[in-house]
């Protein structure tokens, strides 16, 4: 069932063309990344869908209601959540303390009372972390976290908003191969049990065809291709976008894609 549709997005700046007729769909509990070479125009897509970016043209639809004026602040009340490449903690808090931030955040409650709110959501949050492997790390403050750890404290945070919708800007960026893996397959069984569409951009191109259910390729902000991990990577025109960079989309051995 369809939850994001994207119609017709173009962007212009000044006389380049960062966005062009950019069309596609995310499904309920589907995974679809957005790859492309340096400037193809993969932030441009990503900051339109969230908000941060107008379009000049084109709608964005999420479960069917016109979500293209909305401002950021609205489309993640409306359940568009969005995680950064780099992890945005508080380091100083710990893992429970920024979960609970956040449903203080999203329950539109002040935390100017934070003190008097320590308790607060306190049950919620760790139930949230635990359901990303964290809960025995809730008193931790994020600072002695590895950073694989705080990904997923970040992930928990992105929960509390129960998006709908999450996008993930590099969600693997900053991290060593095993973890990488290990934080996309725990994203992928929380968002597929729960419905939850992601959207997501990537460079490494193992946690793409590793991950994705459907890949989207942009080329000077066209999409050339658009289909399942293999189809894309045997797709003529991609093979030469990415030409000078082949391996880029060889999968690592004994890794195979979904
Ligand atoms: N604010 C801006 N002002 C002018 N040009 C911009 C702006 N943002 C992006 N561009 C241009 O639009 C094109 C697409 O950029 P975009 O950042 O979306 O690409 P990208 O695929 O995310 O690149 P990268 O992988 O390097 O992050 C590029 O030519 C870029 O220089």
């Amino acid at each position: 069932m369809t939850l994001l549709t994207v119609n017709g997005l173009h962007k212009f700046f000044g006389g380049v063309v960062a966005a062009r007729d950019v069309t596609f769909t995310v499904a309920r509990g589907e995974m679809l990344a957005i790859i492309g070479p340096n400037g193809a125009g993969k932030s441009t897509v990503f900051n339109m869908v969230g908000g941060q970016l107008k379009s000049d043209r084109g709608k964005v639809l999420l479960d069917g209601h016109d979500i293209t004026y909305t401002s950021p602040q609205k489309r993640f009340r409306r359940g568009v959540g969005r995680t950064f490449q780099v992890a945005q903690t508080f380091l100083s808090m710990s893992a429970a303390e920024n979960v609970q931030m956040a449903l203080i955040s999203c329950n539109r409650q002040s935390n100017r009372l934070w003190t008097a709110a320590r308790e607060r959501h306190r049950d919620k949050a760790v139930e949230l972390l635990s359901r990303v492997g964290m809960a025995e790390a809730a008193d931790v403050a994020c600072s002695a976290l590895a950073y694989g750890d705080v990904k997923r404290v970040e992930l928990a945070i992105a929960l509390a908003g129960q998006p709908k919708l999450l996008l993930m800007d590099e969600p693997t960026a900053g991290m060593a191969p095993r973890e990488r893996a290990a934080l996309m397959d725990l994203t992928a069984s929380i968002t597929e049990s729960q419905g939850i569409g992601v959207l997501f951009t990537e460079h490494d191109m193992d946690v793409v065809f590793g991950h994705a259910a459907r890949v989207l390729v942009l080329l000077r902000g066209q999409i050339i291709a658009a289909g399942s991990p293999d189809e894309v990577r045997q797709d003529e025109q991609v093979k030469r976008a990415y030409l000078g960079d082949a391996r880029a989309l060889e999968p690592l051995r004994g890794m195979s894609p979904a």
